[in-house]
């Protein structure tokens, strides 16, 4: 079964919005819970103007499901995440100014830099995923910095699936396989949404994760919260 990760970062854009609590992050990630999310993810950037570096200590002392912190591996993403220690660590080389991430690791030109990073994190526990483009050289570079898991950057995925589904997925089939025969896990997310969900798990073998934030909190104002969730996962079973 795949598990639903939730993204918040959205609902903190909103917060950061007033400059007061309104959404509280800490109550939202809580209600994600209750409603059926299997976890709770952030992706903290350094100026914060999204989720918080205060706001990820927070939520460590109250999210029960999984806890997974994507970033790029920077000084203070890697200081915070040593302190945290969340159950996952995502690595996105996402740069400063990048509106959103977009685009996976070069894992074979990275390869002394990841090996460190996910050296430092596995020292302390930390299940690490690294975001790749369905590459099946990148997913084989994941392996080889010693990664536990790959998250498939599914951005081209949502844009090509309404043209062609099943063009749209062909590249991800040769990833996920590649990473399943490597023993990694399996993790996808950006842009996946009510229409393009069920495709992507009922073609993917071994998917473990999907983390979604963005559509997910969007369908949130028309449907609400608990009954989005709802949607979601009903995506999900096979
Ligand atoms: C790695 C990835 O694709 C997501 O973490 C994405 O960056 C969502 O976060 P934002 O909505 O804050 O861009
Ligand atoms: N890792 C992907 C993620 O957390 C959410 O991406 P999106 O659904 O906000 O595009």
């Amino acid at each position: 079964m795949t598990r639903l990760s939730v993204n918040i970062n959205k609902v903190a854009t909103i917060r950061n919005a007033r400059g007061g609590n309104n959404p509280d992050v800490i109550k939202v990630a809580q209600d994600c819970e209750r409603f059926g999310a299997e976890g709770i993810t952030v992706h903290p950037r350094p100026d914060e103007r999204h989720i918080r570096y205060a706001d990820v200590r927070a939520l460590k002392q109250v999210v029960t499901t999984e806890f997974n912190i994507e970033g790029n591996p920077v000084d203070g993403f890697m200081n915070l995440v040593l302190e945290v220690k969340p159950d996952q660590a995502t690595l996105v080389p996402d740069a400063i100014d990048a509106i959103t991430s977009n685009a996976g690791w070069n894992t074979i030109a990275h390869k002394d830099y990841l090996t460190e990073v996910i050296a430092t994190l596995k020292k302390e526990g930390i299940r690490t995923s690294i975001f790749v483009d369905p590459i099946e050289e990148m997913v084989e570079g994941a392996a080889a910095v010693g990664a536990d898991r790959v998250e498939l950057y599914t951005e081209p995925y949502a844009v090509n699936f309404k043209q062609n589904p099943a063009e749209a997925i062909a590249a991800y089939q040769k990833a996920a396989k590649r990473a399943k025969a490597l023993g990694l896990g399996l993790n996808a997310g950006h842009d996946l949404d009510l229409e393009n969900l069920r495709y992507f798990s009922e073609h993917i073998e071994g998917l473990d994760e999907v983390s979604i934030g963005h559509a997910l909190i969007c369908d949130a104002l028309y449907y609400g919260l608990e009954n989005t969730i709802r949607l979601y996962r009903r995506q999900l079973e096979k």
